[in-house]
């Protein structure tokens, strides 16, 4: 049992935490037939590229600030539900555009839903704003760009997310410089589709302090001790992995490999419904599938708060309510 234990995640994306009854009503409410990628309470996909195609399907029907003001808000506030008391969550001004929302009212709903579940909870968060490798590069550029400008401070980071197998991570480069001369923490997806040349790119090229999984560097020695030197804190979301078949089991999941070889690990629920996961889930199987000793979790939690994108102030706090 770990419903006794405070949790932290940094690795969500916020259209990927919508819980299929409220993504039902929100297709009914605009009369949207999702029915090829909603099907029995049940997202619909096979593998990473179907995973993609749902995922992009399902946030259609979040159309207005207020539709994601409510997505945010129920999605925080099921974490604090669970004892969270710190999430980050992955956002996409770029889809907000491609939707007709517009990036600002996107973020808009997205804060004032982080506010309603902070003045009921407590619950802390904060925003990477993301662009999407399969949208292409002057797109993530755009998005970066707006991150910089953004003046928001709850945005405070930067990822690259979507399809890993699309170009290089030397193709992102630039998006990467305008966020880090803008002062914003750096993560990338990387090692989850691709082997452990992408984990590689991604320390040459971008230099981050955290890799949104990065599990697959399990596949080279050297690169593993380049993690555990560097100090690299890998944001690992085992559920994730196993429903997208990155390794065939639990017992396979590197997880607690990189712990004993001094890899900086964290662990988070990454698109939970679409994983058939959640938070909770991922720290029960912290315990039961990996074995980890509550000690063992709380590092895991003290990690994740070590590695946020947060001021110095709100991580004592925040360590202050380990
Ligand atoms: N697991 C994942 N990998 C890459 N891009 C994503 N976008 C949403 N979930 C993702
Ligand atoms: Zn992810």
């Amino acid at each position: 049992m770990t419903s006794h234990l405070k949790k932290v995640e940094l690795h969500c994306h916020l259209e990927g935490a919508a819980p299929p009854a409220l993504t039902g009503a929100q297709a009914r409410k605009y009369n949207t037939d999702i029915s090829a990628y909603l099907r029995d309470g049940t997202y619909v996909w096979h593998d990473f590229a179907s995973f993609l195609e749902c995922y992009d399907k399902v946030s259609e029907v979040y159309k207005t600030d207020e539709d994601y003001a409510l997505l945010t808000e129920t999605y925080l506030q099921e974490l604090a539900g669970i004892g969270t008391i710190y999430s980050e969550l992955i956002v996409s001004p770029d889809h907000g555009e491609r939707i007709g929302l517009g990036a600002d009212a996107y973020i808009a709903g997205i804060c004032e839903g982080i506010r309603q579940a902070r003045a009921k909870s407590g619950i802390e968060a904060r925003l990477i704003v993301t662009g999407e490798r399969h949208f292409g590069p002057e797109r993530v550029i755009a998005a970066a760009k707006y991150a910089a400008k953004a003046n928001n401070p709850l945005i405070t980071g930067f990822n690259l997310a979507g399809e890993e197998r699309m170009g290089r991570v030397a193709d992102y480069a630039r998006a990467f410089d305008i966020a880090r001369d803008a002062g914003l923490g750096l993560t990338i997806h990387a090692g989850e589709v691709c082997g452990a040349f992408s984990v590689s790119d991604a320390l040459d090229v971008v230099r981050p302090s955290r890799i949104g999984h990065g599990v697959r560097a399990i596949e080279d020695a050297d690169l593993v001790r380049r993690l555990a030197d560097l100090g690299t804190v890998l944001e690992v979301c085992p559920g994730s992995n196993i429903a997208l078949n990155v390794f065939p089991d639990f017992a396979s999941h590197p997880l607690r490999t990189f712990k004993e070889t001094g890899v900086r690990v964290t662990i988070s629920s990454d698109d939970p419904p679409f994983f058939h996961t959640s938070l909770k889930r991922e720290y029960e199987l912290a315990a039961e599938a990996f074995g980890f000793s509550d000690s063992e979790i709380n590092e895991l939690t003290r990690t994740g708060i070590e590695a946020a994108f947060v001021d110095e102030t709100t991580r004592m706090a925040l360590l202050a309510r380990l």
